[in-house]
C-alpha cells in the first residue's frame, strides 16, 4: 500500500517538533499493528515489519516511531493517548490507541443504550485528549432514534451524537468529517452494537472477504490485534476489540471536565473535604435540594470519582490501605477483648 503524504498518515507539527539532529538517518512511520514481538508500521512508501526497541506493551496502534526501516528506535510523544486499567487490580495502564483525533462510542438505539456507561466512556475519551463522539446504530429499527440522540447530547456541550443505520453506506458517510484526510477515528463499544458493520461501511471492506481472510489465519472470526485501517474518506480508523470491561483509571481530568458544574459547586462547600453527605454549608446538597442539580447525575459523578480513585491507586497505596485496615481491625479486636475483660 502506498500513501500520498505524511500529512495523510496523520503527521503534524507536533511530531516534527520532536525531531533532533540525531534523527537524520531515521524516518517516521505510523504503527498499524502491535504483535507480541513485532510491529507493523505504515510509511509513505511501504508497510514495514519492525523490531521494537522497547517492550511491545509500550506501543499502541496509531503511535509514530522513528525507524531505519528495520527497528523502531524512538517512539514520539503522542498528541492523544487512550489507555485503560490493565485486567486485575495492578497499578499499570494498558495503552489502547494513540494519536486518535476522535473516539466514537458506539451504542445502539435499544437496550444497549445506557447513560451511565456513555458518561464513563466520554470521561475516558476527554482524559485521553481526543474529541468524543457518540454513534447510535440501529436507528432504522426504532421510531425513537432522535430521542436517544438528544439524551446522549445532553451529557455534555462538548458532545456530538449521530443516529444512523450502520448497514447503510450513504448514512454512514455522515461520519466523514471525523475520518477524512489526516483524521484518525477510533470505535469503542459493547459486543453486538454494530462496530464491525460500521467498520466495513467506513473502510469499504466486505464482511465476507474479511471473514474468509481471518478464517484462513486463525480458524475463527476474531480480531486479535488493533489495526489502523484506511477509510474510504481518506482518513484512518482504529477498531478495538469489545471493551465491555472498560475500567477508568487516571481519568479524573475527564470526569472534572464532564461534570464541571458539580466541581464548581463542590468548590463552594464550606469544608474543602466535604463528602456532600451531612456536612453543613454543602453547596452540592443545596443544589440537589433546589433541583438545580439532578440526583441521578450526582450519583453517577460520585460513582465515577470512587471508581477512578480506586483504579488510580498505586500498588503502594493499595498495600498501605490494606495495612492500615489490618491495623484498624486488630485495634478493634483488641478493644473488644479488653471490654470483654480478657
Ligand atoms: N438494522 C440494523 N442492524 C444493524 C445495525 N448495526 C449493526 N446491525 C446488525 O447487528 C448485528 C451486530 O453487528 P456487528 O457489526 O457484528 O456488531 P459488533 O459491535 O461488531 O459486535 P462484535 O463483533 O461482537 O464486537 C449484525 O447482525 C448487524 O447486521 C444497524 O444500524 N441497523
Ligand atoms: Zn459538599
Amino acid at each position: 500500500m502506498t500513501h500520498a503524504s505524511l500529512a495523510d498518515l496523520g503527521w503534524s507539527d507536533h511530531f516534527a517538533r520532536q525531531l533532533t539532529d540525531a534523527d537524520t538517518a531515521l524516518f517516521p512511520a505510523r504503527i498499524s499493528e502491535v504483535h507480541r514481538s513485532q510491529l507493523v508500521a505504515l510509511t509513505q512508501d511501504a508497510d514495514l515489519r519492525l523490531t521494537p526497541a522497547e517492550p511491545t506493551g509500550h506501543y499502541a496502534v496509531g503511535d509514530w516511531v522513528l525507524t531505519d526501516g528495520a527497528t523502531a528506535f524512538r517512539r514520539l510523544e503522542p498528541v492523544t493517548d487512550l489507555s485503560r486499567k490493565a485486567a486485575g487490580h495492578v497499578a499499570s495502564d494498558q495503552r489502547i490507541a494513540a494519536n486518535v483525533d476522535t473516539v466514537a462510542v458506539v451504542t445502539s438505539c435499544n437496550d444497549d443504550f445506557n447513560i451511565a456507561r456513555l458518561e464513563r466512556y466520554v470521561a475516558l475519551i476527554l482524559a485521553s485528549g481526543a474529541l468524543p463522539l457518540v454513534v447510535l446504530t440501529k436507528a432504522d429499527l426504532t421510531d425513537d432514534a432522535e430521542d436517544f440522540r438528544r439524551q446522549a447530547e445532553r451529557l455534555s456541550p462538548l458532545l456530538t451524537a449521530i443516529a444512523l443505520n450502520a448497514k447503510d453506506r450513504d448514512d454512514v458517510a455522515r461520519l466523514k468529517p471525523w475520518c477524512g484526510e489526516g483524521q484518525t477515528l477510533a470505535l469503542l463499544g459493547s459486543s453486538g452494537v454494530g462496530k464491525t458493520t460500521l467498520r466495513n461501511a467506513l473502510t469499504g471492506e466486505e464482511a465476507s472477504t474479511q471473514t474468509v481472510r481471518e478464517d484462513d489465519a486463525k480458524g475463527r472470526h476474531t480480531t486479535t490485534y488493533r489495526a489502523l485501517r484506511r477509510t474510504r474518506f481518506g482518513g484512518w480508523l482504529i477498531d478495538t476489540p469489545g471493551m465491555r470491561e472498560l475500567q477508568l483509571s487516571g481519568t479524573s481530568e475527564g470526569i472534572d471536565e464532564l461534570f464541571d458544574d458539580i466541581e464548581e459547586l463542590a468548590a463552594q462547600c464550606k469544608f474543602s473535604d466535604c463528602a456532600h453527605a451531612s456536612e453543613p454549608g454543602c453547596a452540592v446538597k443545596a443544589a440537589l435540594a433546589s433541583g438545580q442539580l439532578d440526583t441521578d447525575r450526582f450519583h453517577r459523578w460520585q460513582k465515577l470519582k470512587r471508581e477512578d480513585a480506586y483504579n488510580s491507586e498505586s500498588v503502594a497505596d493499595t498495600r498501605a490501605r490494606q495495612k492500615s485496615f489490618g491495623k484498624m481491625v486488630k485495634g478493634a479486636m483488641a478493644d473488644a477483648s479488653k471490654k470483654r475483660g480478657y
